[in-house]
């Protein structure tokens, strides 16, 4: 069976500074994934090259058996911060321009998401919060029907209350054959859904195991796991 992600021999430079080195990954279908690292490990940057946004890389980059960006960014649902919008655009708009844009897009299933995180149609860009903003990023993410979600900072905008609800809630939107990986700086918040865990550090991916793993050999919570790999490093915060 074809894997979902596969990326062989990684190495992605920008400004000639090498942000991610020698990455190898085998991701399959129907997995909560973790992505978790530093400030500036390079979590986005995977993201992008996964969506196929980030170009001119080294190395294998398929999703779903294709390397071809088109292919990717059909079957990989990846909302980069509504860039490209302008403040005065509705979130009707929006919509409609994901309906046009994207075939799998589902808007009954944006429309269950918009109520649950309370999104209003007719508002512009323009005036709503960080937490809306994010709201709206999710709501568009997930009403896509991928095969791989990318979801790059969720909830840091989001309320402590409000996250909890929308991280649960995520295990009813998402198929059971699709792929999520969400990046977060509260794996303690996200623990409880993930699979699979991914470590960025170094510049490259350090670890990549079940969570179940973890917690069994390590004897240790997902956070406290991450912390210890981290826990050489003097500057990190
Ligand atoms: N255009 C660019 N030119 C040079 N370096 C860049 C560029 N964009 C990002 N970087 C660098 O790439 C590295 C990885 O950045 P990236 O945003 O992927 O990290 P991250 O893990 O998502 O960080 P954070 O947790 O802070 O969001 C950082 O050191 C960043 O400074």
């Amino acid at each position: 069976m074809t894997n979902l992600v596969q990326i062989n021999n990684l190495t992605y430079r920008k400004n000639n500074k090498t942000i991610l080195h020698d990455v190898n990954l085998t991701l399959s279908a129907g997995h909560f994934v973790g992505l978790a690292g530093a400030n500036g490990a390079g979590k986005t940057t995977l993201m992008r090259l996964i969506a196929g946004v980030a170009k001119n890389y080294q190395g294998e980059i398929s999703v779903n058996g294709s390397a071809s960006e088109v292919a990717k960014k059909a079957v990989v649902s990846y909302s980069d911060e509504l860039l490209g919008f302008s403040r005065q655009t509705t979130i009707h708009d929006v919509v409609f321009f994901y309906q046009t844009v994207y075939p799998d897009f589902s808007l009954e299933r944006y429309q269950e998401l918009a109520k649950f995180l309370k999104l209003k149609t007719d508002e512009r860009l323009a005036i709503l919060s960080k937490g809306t903003k994010e709201r709206l990023t999710i709501a568009l993410t997930l009403a896509r029907q991928a095969s791989l979600y990318l979801l790059d900072e969720p909830f840091s905008g989001i309320d402590v209350m409000s996250r909890k609800q929308i991280i649960q809630g995520m295990l009813n939107w998402v198929s059971e054959e699709a792929t999520i990986i969400i990046s977060s700086h509260h794996l303690e918040e996200i623990a409880h859904i993930l699979d699979e865990l991914i470590i960025i550090k170094d510049q490259t991916i350090l670890e990549h195991r079940s969570t179940d793993d973890i917690l069994e050999q390590e004897h240790l919570s997902i956070e406290d796991y991450f912390e210890s790999l981290y826990a050489e490093d003097e500057d990190y915060d």
